[in-house]
């Protein structure tokens, strides 16, 4: 349904490109090896300005000719930068350029008194590309920032808005990519499965499964902080597993929604850490959640508990994490997200046995990248078309 709509909005304006979420996220060694790999900080300067990485999952960066300036009818779309494979990133680009002149920053940067006035919206593919006080200032036509992406707390939005600049997400897309994510690493980091994986291909190894005993998901307590859609999402599919599923979130959810999911609301969140097998984060990042789970709360959760981080790095503090994990004080922690991505390479997370973390890739799928871009595009079509905005998201 949503699909069709956004299709209905969609006819051919210019547009800019942001950083990638992907490009910057850190890759951890289990994964790297497996032939993912981050590309070193580009030396070209904008780079360098708006602290953009080039990090891709597949291999292959977009290259400025991908994204030429296609006709002088289009309204003009400023795209930040971008990651990921060049099969995504060519198919993306295909279906931006049916509504808009693409700009990259490169040429915006090479030629910013001609391509400014062109530019009307920026594309920003998922969250992180830096949009700051002076890029909008050189934008004076700018009325739309897409984020391609559900988090917008890499965006000053109020700084945005006194530009007069909307700024819009994809709420929708990212749901279902985001909870089978947290269902992943809920199931690898219980089951042990990157130990495993490297025991399995050690030449030498004499480790016996009873060495390195996993827990189980099924029947266990699973505790939701943030029961939004993704946060529901996750619910639904541990429904499937018989979990127990307690959730904390600032509205409780209506008695239907709770029942359909068998969900049971704690208002208090110590109530849920102590009685949760796992805990999982889906809260967006805001001054109120910043470093939500410190060394208090990690010590309310079970020594056999595990910590599930799908949201934001910054949600939790991560030293209180590390003595938490170094400790035992609980079982096992899985991150997507850390604070910064990537985490720098001496870090002590790093360095425990008792973590998965992989490199933001909750929404790294091909249908997901596809789908986010038509939910940003319908979005930023909205705006320039004067036709209600799907999904606007205001500075509070
Ligand atoms: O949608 C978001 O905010 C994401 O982090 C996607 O990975």
């Amino acid at each position: 349904m949503l699909r069709s709509k956004a299709f209905s909005l969609l006819k051919p304006i210019p547009l800019m490109f942001g950083q990638s979420n992907l490009a910057s996220k850190c890759i951890h060694p289990a994964i790297a090896s497996h032939g993912h790999r981050c590309h070193r900080r580009s030396p070209v300067d904008y780079r360098q300005k708006y602290k953009t990485y080039s990090c891709s999952v597949g291999g292959g960066t977009i290259s400025a000719s991908h994204m030429k300036v296609m006709a002088e009818d289009l309204p003009g779309v400023l795209i930040l930068d971008i990651g990921g494979t060049h099969g995504v990133l060519e198919n993306l680009a295909a279906l931006l350029k049916k509504h808009f002149h693409l700009i990259t920053m490169k040429e915006f940067l090479e030629n910013k008194k001609e391509m400014s006035k062109k530019i009307q919206s920026v594309f920003v593919f998922e969250c992180r590309p830096t949009i700051d006080q002076e890029l909008l200032e050189s934008l004076p036509n700018l009325k739309v920032i897409g984020n391609s992406g559900v988090g917008v707390d890499h965006l000053d939005l109020k700084m945005i808005s006194n530009f007069g600049v909307k700024v819009t997400n994809t709420p929708h897309a990212v749901a279902d990519p985001t909870a089978d994510m947290a269902m992943t690493l809920m199931l690898a980091s219980a089951r042990r499965l990157v130990e495993g994986c490297q025991i399995a291909v050690s030449p030498d190894t004499k480790c016996f499964a009873v060495d390195w005993l996993g827990v189980e998901v099924t029947r266990a307590t699973l505790g939701i902080i943030g029961m939004g859609s993704i946060g529901y999402k996750v619910a639904q599919r541990a429904r499937a597993f018989n979990m127990k599923i307690l959730y904390h979130n600032r509205n409780q959810r209506r008695k239907e929604e709770e029942e359909a999911v068998g969900a049971h609301y704690c208002e208090k969140m110590e109530d849920l850490l102590q009685q949760s097998d796992f805990v999982m984060l889906v809260v967006n990042l805001t001054p109120e959640t910043h470093k939500l789970i410190g060394k208090k709360e990690l010590g309310l959760m079970k020594p056999t508990a595990t910590l599930i981080n799908i949201s934001r790095g910054a949600v939790i503090d991560q030293d209180a994490l590390v003595e938490a994990l170094q400790k035992k004080i609980i079982r096992a922690a899985a991150l997507d997200v850390t604070h910064p991505e990537p985490l720098p390479r001496d870090h002590p997370l790093l360095k425990l046995n008792n973590i998965i973390i992989t490199p933001h890739i909750g929404t790294a799928t091909v249908q997901a990248i596809r789908m986010m871009a038509e939910e940003a595009i319908a979005n930023i079509l909205a705006v320039l078309n004067g036709q209600p905005i799907p999904s606007e998201v205001f500075p509070k």
